[in-house]
């Protein structure tokens, strides 16, 4: 069993989220709900401060402008400067040839410590063939697990794969995580709040990257499970699953003990 929950809640991270219009409450309250600190700020005048100021910095593109843009880019780097590690939520990223480049733009200019997405994200930042629906995952086909280990090893971070059963690769290992409930993909912002957690958690970790991350997405994916056991219907769900976020502790969830090696 690992203690990274209880070490996340005593040290209580500042979590620094550059997000979108749609989700920045439910966002703020789970990470609340979590036990981390959430603070929501895009202004280029005091980004680089805040995510010097931060322990991780969350970078997402739901409902990016041309500012927003610049002051991410600007955040990112500052992050980069103290240390901290940087998530990169490329929403929506095969919707828009704006968001595209704006993905190209900060995987060129920031070193981004995890990319979490849906499969239709991946897909754009891949280059494969995908038939993109907005913010949601959409419909192709391609071999997860080797997609998204090529973009871990293209731009040398984390890459999160999330759905039915999320992927995780850091290009040489890969881990599969199952569990969670489909009412979590019809509830908007699942996916956005899961990358600000992966940041508290990836802030919280002192040992291997891919293990924190490995556990934020078991701790959510169980208490997505748990969560629909009180009510699988959207409304009802909301709630109880930001009780659970507060309520799981290290000994209600289970990171995978092996990660599988990937060929490059
Ligand atoms: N069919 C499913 N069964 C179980 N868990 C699921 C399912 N779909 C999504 N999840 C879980 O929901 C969470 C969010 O993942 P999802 O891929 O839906 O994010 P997303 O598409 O980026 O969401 P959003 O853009 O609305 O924030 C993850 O923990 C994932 O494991
Ligand atoms: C619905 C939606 N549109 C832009 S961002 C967002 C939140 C889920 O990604
Ligand atoms: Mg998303």
């Amino acid at each position: 069993m690992s203690n990274l929950l209880s070490e996340l809640r005593e040290r209580r991270p500042l979590v620094h989220c550059m997000t979108n219009i749609v989700v920045a409450n439910f966002q703020a309250n789970g990470l609340l709900a979590l036990g981390a600190s959430p603070v929501m700020a895009d202004a280029r005048e005091e980004v680089e401060e805040m995510a010097a100021a931060a322990s991780c910095t969350v970078l997402n593109i739901g409902t990016l402008h041309r500012e927003s843009l610049e002051a991410m880019e600007m955040a990112g780097k500052a992050a980069n400067g103290a240390g901290n590690p940087v998530v990169l939520d490329p929403v929506g990223a095969g919707a828009t040839r704006f968001r595209r480049d704006a993905v190209s733009r900060l995987l060129g200019s920031v070193n981004i410590t995890l990319i979490r997405g849906n499969t239709g994200e991946l897909a754009a930042l891949a280059g494969v063939d995908w038939k993109a629906s907005g913010v949601d995952a959409g419909d192709g086909e391609m071999d997860v697990e080797t997609v998204a280990a090529q973009v871990a090893r293209n731009y040398d971070c984390l890459v999160a794969v999330t759905g039915a059963t999320d992927v995780l690769t850091d290009g040489k290992r890969t881990m599969r995580i199952s569990g969670g409930h489909p009412v979590m993909s019809r509830i908007t912002g699942s996916g956005c709040l899961l990358s600000a957690v992966c940041g508290a958690f990836l802030a919280a970790g002192k040992g291997d990257p891919f293990h924190s991350v490995a556990a934020a997405l078991a701790f959510y994916k169980a208490a997505g499970k748990r969560a629909a056991e009180v009510s699988s219907l959207p409304g009802s769900f909301l709630p109880a699953f930001m009780d659970q976020l507060a309520l799981i502790g290290d000994r209600d969830f289970t990171v995978p003990e092996s990660a599988k090696e990937v060929r490059a």
